[in-house]
């Protein structure tokens, strides 16, 4: 029986060794992490993350080929094929900090796996790693094996959190990169046969090592691209009238351009894309090519000058000062169907209104109270990052109560800001709602989930991303 071992077993490792496992019954899979924690909630009927489809798939193997546990060094010296799916963070000290990579744990799992093994392995690039990475891989597994061959591949993952199961289930390319020898080419091999269980071949591309590497932050920078293309039209549209769903429809039929990832919002968060974007930056800076570094920078500029923008129509539209005001931020996560809050634009949010000194009311479906105020809190590096949007002392925090209702959260509120597109916030009572807060009503839509015709007309002033003004907002234009 091939035994296969993934080391890291967060929103990537998890989720797909479990399809694995699903997939293929001839395989025994074993999840390790370092994370006592984490491993028993993935034993447990609570798993350690949130994803429509997730804990039937687990069910259905945990327990006959798939197996969670922390003794790490056990299973990657039994498995044949190895992933690596820890994290690489963007460095926050040293040379490259807020750009660079960082590599610690995929090094100090490299130099684990070059100690506990035995026999020869395949070992798998799973983690987003900048260009070449398999080379440093490659030369801590070599100068270390004691005679023992390994085969480095990279197979970026490209899953989205909130459908990771179908896009497992379903992938638009499974991606495996190898050396282009005979062993190497074997060992792309043995992983495509894995793939192959459920992956038609056509969708499995075979490419060398640094193709692969490169391709996953090209895809990340791409997709991000278009949405901070697209958040720069809302701002036009708002200063000329457009509509940006019009716009972005129009633009998506062309089949060239397509009608995907074309949704203006208060910008795009998560762990991937910021993070694989500054990585990019800077190997393009460390290749002498400022340029090109300087075009995918700005990608990230405009994601905060959008989230900037948000904040500055909120303070601006009511009489210029939030000071005391109840706000009910309805969603944290990143995106709906996640508990994820990695680099969620919710946090600039209530960052920029807090420090305008905003009673905030924060209600999501699946962030815990716990969560968000670590992330409030936290001191990150901060990349070129606008002053009204860095973290917040923890006595800012006795500004900000914690509630699990929208309702709740909009009672008494002079305002609402809706940061995340949950399905549940587009069929609320908006009466309901108008008739609890203080007057003006206003809301404040990031994600375009509200029809800004029906909340006018029950009275709210409504500011949409993209769409136009309400002729209040015109009359209160808000400064970036
Ligand atoms: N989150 C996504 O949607 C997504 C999608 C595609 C690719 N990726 C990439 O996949 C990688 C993993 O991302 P994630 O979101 O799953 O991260 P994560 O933080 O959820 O999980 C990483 C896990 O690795 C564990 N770990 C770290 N060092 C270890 C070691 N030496 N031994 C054992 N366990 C160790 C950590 O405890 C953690 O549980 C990153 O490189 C990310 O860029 C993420
Ligand atoms: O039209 C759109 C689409 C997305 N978003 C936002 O963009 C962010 C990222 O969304 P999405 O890409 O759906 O989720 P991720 O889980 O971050 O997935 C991205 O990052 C992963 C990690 O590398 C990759 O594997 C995926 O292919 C890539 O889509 C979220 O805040 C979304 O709300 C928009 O604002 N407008």
């Amino acid at each position: 029986m091939v035994k296969i071992c993934c080391i890291g077993a967060g929103y990537v490792g998890g989720p797909t060794m479990a399809v694995i496992a699903l997939k293929c019954p001839s395989i025994e899979v074993a999840v390790v992490d370092i994370s006592n924690p984490r491993i028993t909630a993935w034993n447990s009927d609570q798993l350690p993350i949130y994803e429509p489809g997730l804990d039937d798939v687990v069910k259905q193997c945990r327990g006959k080929n798939l197996f969670f546990s922390t003794d790490v060094e056990k299973h990657v010296a039994e498995a044949d094929i190895v992933f690596v799916s820890v994290n690489t963070p963007t460095k926050s000290q040293g040379l490259g900090a807020g750009k660079a990579a960082d590599l610690t744990y995929w090094e100090s799992a490299a130099r684990m796996i070059a100690d506990v093994s035995k026999s020869a392995k395949i070992v798998v690039e799973k983690s987003t790693v900048p260009v070449k990475t398999a080379e440093a891989i490659e030369k801590i597994l070599t100068h270390n094996s004691k005679g023992i061959e390994f085969q480095i591949l990279s197979n970026p993952e490209f899953l989205a959190e909130g459908t990771a199961i179908p896009d497992l289930f379903n992938p638009d390319r499974v991606l495996i990169g190898g050396r282009e020898t005979p062993e190497g080419l074997k060992a792309v091999q043995a992983l495509k046969e894995v793939y192959a269980h459920w992956v038609p071949e056509e969708q499995i591309i075979c490419t060398n090592l640094w193709s692969a590497e490169l391709s996953k932050l090209a895809a990340n920078a791409f997709l991000a691209q278009r949405i901070s293309s697209v958040n720069a039209m809302s701002a036009l549209c708002e200063a000329t009238g457009a509509d940006v769903s019009h716009v972005s429809h129009a633009v998506g039929k062309d089949t060239r351009i397509g009608p995907k990832f074309l949704n203006a919002s208060v910008g795009f968060g998560g762990s991937c894309f910021q993070k694989d974007i500054l990585n990019l930056v800077y190997i393009c800076e460390c290749n002498g090519l400022p340029e090109v570094a300087n075009y995918w920078k700005q990608v990230i500029k405009i994601n905060d000058y959008q989230k900037s923008r948000f904040v500055n129509r909120v303070v601006s539209s009511m009489f210029n000062t939030v000071s005391g005001k109840k706000i009910g931020i309805l969603g944290f996560a990143f995106k709906k169907d996640t508990g994820d809050t990695r680099e969620t634009p919710a946090i600039d949010v209530c960052r920029g209104l807090l420090v305008d000194r905003a009673q905030l009311s924060i209600y999501d479906p699946q962030v815990s109270q716990d969560q968000i105020q670590k992330d409030l809190t936290m001191v990150k590096f901060d990349w070129e990052h606008p002053v009204i949007l860095k973290p917040v002392s923890p006595t800012a925090l006795k500004q900000v109560t914690f509630v699990w209702d929208a309702y709740e959260a909009s009672k008494d509120a002079h305002g609402i800001c809706i940061l995340t597109e949950w399905d549940e916030f587009k069929t609320l009572d908006f009466q309901r709602i108008y008739d609890n807060m203080q007057k003006p009503a206003f809301v404040f839509d990031g994600r375009n989930v509200v029809d800004p015709k029906k909340l006018q007309q029950i009275g709210f002033i409504v500011y949409s991303i993209g769409k136009p003004l309400d002729q209040w907002l015109k009359d209160m234009p808000a400064v970036v």
